[in-house]
């Protein structure tokens, strides 16, 4: 029997920045699950930086999956995040669609938005194929703006009640995932999170006191820890929360050793509390 969880996580490695594939491998190795990149593009850095260089790898990725196919490579969970174009969104379908299985576990971290904005690369094409990718996630991940694109519903900073929080999680779940997993639920003093089952109906909301600063890369910091989670037997719920107190620890060990959020998270500093989970 495998008792390493093979994970296949769709993302770019960008050298710098501290996000997608350079926080998935390192948090998945950590947590004892294999990592195994499809990568979309490489990059200098992350595209928040004011110069970077990019390959794109779409034309490639369909290759690397004709040879996983033809050496009989299988995965226990499939994982995408930052994707950009609408093609690369029909390249992890196809990834899911080669590569699937009844056992499997997909989640989509439907990263494309933050404070309200679609991320300035994305135009709403990438909204109406990230929906359709949304469709085929056992859970999805979306931060509050992300869960308001992909509902068409407009963003707001106002605090929400629990019965409409229940109403949005579960209109995400009548998209096709079982769980909706919503990080950046509107709060100033917290951060907050609601796990909800759309089988059972059950909300849990978890919150932490916000750290005053704000980095990019958190949302893979929390997507990978969420992947091992799972992988490792924890339900959805545990996985979330341990992800959540996670990030939020590596802020504070960035906010009080590195002192700037320049380069991101340095999830380095906290990353051996998981390997023993
Ligand atoms: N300033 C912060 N203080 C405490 N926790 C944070 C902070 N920023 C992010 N987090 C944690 O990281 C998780 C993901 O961050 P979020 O900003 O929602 O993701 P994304 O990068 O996808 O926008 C949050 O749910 C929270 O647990
Ligand atoms: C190239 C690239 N990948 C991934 C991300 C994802 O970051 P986040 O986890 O904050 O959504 C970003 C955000 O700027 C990015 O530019």
């Amino acid at each position: 029997m495998n008792t390493v969880p093979r994970i296949l996580t769709i993302q770019d490695m960008s050298s710098i920045g501290r996000c997608a594939l350079t926080v998935m491998i390192p948090i998945i190795s950590a947590m004892r699950c294999q990592a195994v990149p499809l990568a979309t593009a490489v990059l200098s850095n992350h595209l928040e930086y004011p110069h970077y260089e990019f390959v794109d790898l779409s034309d490639h990725m369909r290759d690397f999956m004709d040879c996983w196919e033809k050496n009989n490579i299988d995965f226990h969970a499939i994982v995408s995040g930052f994707l950009a174009s609408p093609e690369q969104i029909q390249l992890v379908e196809e990834a899911i669609n080669r590569f699937g299985n009844d056992n499997q576990m997909i989640i989509v971290d439907p990263a494309m938005a933050d404070d309200g904005r679609l991320y300035s690369i994305y135009t709403s094409d990438m909204v109406v194929a990230m929906r359709h990718l949304v469709s085929k996630a056992h859970i999805v991940k979306p931060n509050y703006t992300e869960a308001c694109f992909l509902l068409d519903i407009p963003y707001s900073t106002q605090p929400i009640s629990e019965d409409e929080l229940r109403h949005r999680c579960k209109q995400l779940h009548q998209m096709g995932p079982d769980m909706v997993i919503m990080t950046s639920v509107p709060s100033e003093t917290h951060a907050t999170i609601a796990v909800y089952n759309g089988i059972t109906d059950n909300l849990q909301t978890y919150s932490i006191p916000l750290v005053p600063v704000k980095a990019t890369g958190t949302g893979d910091i929390f997507t990978a820890v969420l992947s091992g989670a799972v992988m490792k037997g924890y339900s959805p719920y545990d996985a979330a929360e341990l992800a959540m107190n996670f990030t939020t620890k590596a802020i504070q060990a960035t906010v009080d050793n590195v002192k700037s959020m320049k380069h991101g998270v340095a999830f380095e500093l906290v990353l051996p509390e998981l390997i023993n989970l």
